[in-house]
């Protein structure tokens, strides 16, 4: 059975809107451009030129008109999902024999009403069955909506176990979680608990050792900060920083959906997007819970013009207006907390030599130096979906349109640079798995690649770099071989070269999420 034939026999709402945006995710859709597709929101950024994927964007099942509150349960349900999904599926192996065997929308729609009887204290668990129930009958039959029920009825039986990590420990089921690889029984039941892959835990378990591995899958488990960039040259950015810095007072920060589309119009980069999507899905998560609303929440601050704010407490509006207004005005990015601090503390802000950033996508971070008064003068990227962002961005922001065109970092564009390039490498992205869940669905094959390309951009630059300058290295993963062994391995073969800093988020830091950085300085 086609499952786009059948999927027309549900209803729209925001349940089956996120089924239908998880089985774009199984296609190779990003989580935010699955969402953008089914909610008919258009990513004006960011999503991939990769025809596969265009194919099944066209191909979706739309679920337009969705209330807001509808449109914000879809956004929730897909990150909570994807973020929960080793441990939903290892639960739904618990209490039916060969749940892979069913149907994928099947396996999916159970996935959701697992997510929802675990996650959604405030959706009553009858109303979580009756829907989930409801959805096989219409898709499956008698037979299938039968087994739905039994299933999340002895979900329901075994109480509070599922919420604690020694439940996963000690379970006949755990074994085939291992796929050939090692780890001791407990400390997969913990990557089961966390929901990340076994490949993941023992990397960052032999990399950093047991208490930082379980602290960064901790980390990535639990909902993003969602963070802003204020710009610096807007006349009113000093306004608006001054009251989004204060206290949020009651009531101001609230449930807000259908933002996608403004996100994106507006510039901001599939990362940011994606950002704001979990952050969608935070607030309406706390709205359920009728908190995180007026419990005086102060956001951090990111420098001077960054805020972070802890889930459910990022404003709606300020000075009057929407967000999403200030965004269209220029006065706002949405940008992540790491992004900032990796900037600052590499202490790129400080740069005064034309920067060329080599791996510029949207333009994320040169539109951030750009604010602080850094002269960026080259943006290059070999990816067209992205770079094509950039000139929108600046303008949005009222910054000059630096030149920028498609190129390899590998095959550069040009033979000298007399400036200081930044490369904000295509990475794993191991340490942004909270803010973007559906990396956890890579596969470890892919890190060999990554890294041979890391290490033939910095090779390649290192040697048009000139003397006097600096080349920084940015990445949002945690992983030696992406970051500090790049960076030694670059330093062995390249005497002239020094390293001038180097930056980790730490792995105990309560919300900041895992970015590594080095700056690099040519003798002379
Ligand atoms: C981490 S993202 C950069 C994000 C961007 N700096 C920002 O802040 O919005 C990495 C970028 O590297 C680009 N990329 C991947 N391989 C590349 C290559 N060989 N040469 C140049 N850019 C590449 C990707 O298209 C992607 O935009």
């Amino acid at each position: 059975m086609s499952r786009n034939i059948s999927l027309r026999k549900l209803s729209c709402n925001g349940r089956t809107a996120a089924l239908r945006a998880l089985l774009l995710v199984d296609d190779g859709l990003s989580a935010q451009q699955a969402l953008a597709s089914v909610l008919d929101a258009p990513v004006a950024h960011g999503a991939s030129g990769n025809s596969r994927e265009k194919s099944h964007t066209a191909n979706a099942g739309r679920c337009q008109g969705l209330s807001a509150q509808d449109r914000a349960l879809c956004t929730e349900l897909v990150y909570g999902c994807l973020r929960t999904e080793l441990r939903l599926n290892f639960l739904l192996g618990r209490v039916l024999p060969r749940p892979q065997g069913l149907p994928r929308p099947m396996q999916i729609l159970l996935a959701l009403a697992v997510y929802g009887l675990l996650f959604q204290d405030k959706v009553p668990s009858h109303a979580v069955v009756y829907e989930a129930v409801e959805q096989a009958r219409a898709l499956f039959g008698q037979g299938l909506a039968r087994v739905a029920n039994g299933a999340l009825r002895s979900l329901q039986r075994m109480g509070e176990e599922p919420a604690q990590p020694s439940f996963y420990a000690g379970q006949s089921g755990v074994k085939k979680y291992r796929h050939g690889a090692g780890g001791t029984d407990s400390f997969l039941g913990k990557c089961i608990f966390y929901s990340i892959p076994l490949w993941i835990g023992e990397l960052w378990r032999s990399a950093y050792g047991d208490e930082a591995a379980l602290r960064l899958m901790q980390r990535s488990f639990e909902r993003p900060w969602a963070a802003l960039r204020i710009n610096a040259r807007h006349t009113d950015g000093a306004a608006l920083h001054a009251v989004l810095a204060a206290p949020q007072a009651e009531g101001r920060a609230s449930a807000i959906a259908g933002l996608s589309g403004a996100a994106t119009e507006s510039g901001a980069t599939e990362q940011d997007s994606l950002q704001y999507h979990t952050d969608i899905a935070d607030r309406v998560d706390k709205n359920e819970n009728n908190e995180g609303q007026g419990n005086g929440h102060k956001p951090v601050a990111i420098g001077q013009w960054g805020l972070a704010f802890a889930p459910g407490t990022m404003p709606r509006e300020a000075l009057g207006l929407d967000l999403r207004q200030w965004l269209a005005r220029g006065a706002l990015s949405w940008q992540s907390a790491g992004s900032q601090q990796a900037l600052l503390a590499l202490g790129l802000d400080r740069w005064h030599e034309p920067v060329w950033d080599a791996c510029a996508g949207h333009g994320g971070k040169s539109t951030a130096l750009m604010e602080w008064g850094v002269p960026v003068s080259l943006c290059t990227d070999r990816s067209f979906a992205r770079l094509r962002g950039l000139p929108t961005q600046c303008t949005t922001l009222g910054l000059p349109v630096p030149p920028h065109c498609l190129a390899d970092a590998i095959r550069p564009p040009v033979g000298q640079w007399p400036g200081h390039i930044l490369v904000d490498a295509p990475c794993s992205g191991l340490g942004v798995m909270g803010r973007r869940p559906d990396i956890r669905r890579r596969e470890p094959q892919h890190l060999a690649e990554l890294e041979v390309l890391q290490q033939n951009m910095l090779r390649v630059l290192a040697d048009i770099l000139q003397p006097g300058r600096e080349l920084a290295y940015i990445t949002c993963t945690l992983n030696p071989a992406e970051n500090e062994r790049a960076v030694d391995q670059l330093l062995e073969n390249n005497s002239d070269l020094t390293i001038e800093r180097q930056w980790q988020t730490g792995h105990s830091h309560p919300w900041l999420e895992g970015m590594f950085g080095a700056v690099l300085r040519k003798k002379g």
